[in-house]
């Protein structure tokens, strides 16, 4: 059966810390909603404004609640990254992931291949690659991903169907998952293993529904409702996706998860409110559909 994967938000205290308690609770409330796995220091989690220390530290929280956790581990430093696959032995986990080496222009296509092979060696768990060319400006393709041959799946983010299904083309014992909000509703017809999807931190409700009526082959609700939760993410986007879905959360789950971590700014007030009241109206068709509470 495809998957709901939450990239969890990481909450920041107002002195930039992690927030441990509000990252539990937020951990417990998306399992209770039905999200079936977290995965820890994605980009939503702002991953790479995390320490080494921290990204540890977050796994160690959502483990006090669920152990459906993806651990992303990478980052600038081959052995930081390595350090943390090895530590995640003391954890009984789904696997460990890696978004591709960043920031460096032009890095040899064997360079990229060894930093993955190499955290495949390491781990003691399954190792989930995490494709997101518009971040990285590396596209680890189904190609690539076949020549390195050590993944247990991958989580594409890119707005090419064609792009993420070549992974189970060449790969076909691979998992793989979108990393678009905006593709739950396909989960049933393209044969994907599900969606990683950030707005799934805010509205749980609303993505557990669409992927169970796509599956029930209700093509038009899931469509319906599809179409609701992608107005919701166009306007998470006009003032930045990572600061908004901290206004998100506290608006539908009623709880505040704090602040993100500067340079990803928190929203200012005449920011929160014009995002509030693109979304106020779609929330209460969530209401009226049953989808929400009152
Ligand atoms: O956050 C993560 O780790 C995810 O896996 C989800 C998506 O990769 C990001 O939310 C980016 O999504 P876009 O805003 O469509 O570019």
């Amino acid at each position: 059966m495809p998957e709901i994967i939450t990239p969890i938000i990481t909450p920041f205290t107002k002195d930039n810390r992690i927030d441990k308690e509000k990252l539990k609770m937020h951990a417990e409330n998306l399992i209770r909603k039905g999200i079936d796995k977290l995965f820890v220091n994605g980009t939503t989690g702002l991953g790479p404004s995390l320490s080494p220390e921290e990204k540890l530290e977050n796994l160690k929280v959502v483990y006090e609640v669920t152990n459906k956790v993806i651990f992303q581990v990478g980052g600038l430093n081959l052995d930081d990254a390595i350090r943390l696959a090895k530590l995640s032995k003391d954890f009984d986990i789904v696997g460990i992931a890696s978004y591709a080496p960043y920031y460096y222009p032009r890095m040899p296509e064997k360079h990229l291949i060894k930093y993955f092979k190499t955290l495949c060696e390491v781990s003691p768990h399954p190792v989930y690659l995490y494709n997101y060319p518009t971040a990285t400006g590396k596209d680890i393709d189904a190609k690539i991903v076949k020549e390195i041959g050590c993944f247990a799946g991958v989580k594409d983010t890119i707005e090419n169907i064609i792009h993420t299904l070549d992974y189970k083309r060449l790969n076909p014992n691979m998992l793989v998952y979108s990393g678009s909000d905006m593709l739950i509703a396909t989960v049933a017809s393209t044969g994907l293993d599900g969606n990683v999807a950030a707005g799934s931190n805010y509205l749980p409700e609303v993505t557990v529904t669409i992927k169970k009526l796509a599956m029930e082959r209700k093509i038009a609700e899931a469509l319906k409702l599809q179409f609701l939760h992608d107005e919701i993410i166009e306007a998470s986007r006009i003032f930045g996706s990572l600061s908004s879905n901290y206004v998100l959360t506290k608006y539908f789950q009623g709880y505040d998860l704090g602040n993100p971590r500067p340079p990803i700014f928190p929203l200012d007030e005449e920011e929160e409110r014009q995002l509030i009241k693109k979304v106020e109206g779609i929330r209460a068709k969530l209401v009226e559909l049953k989808i929400l509470k009152e």
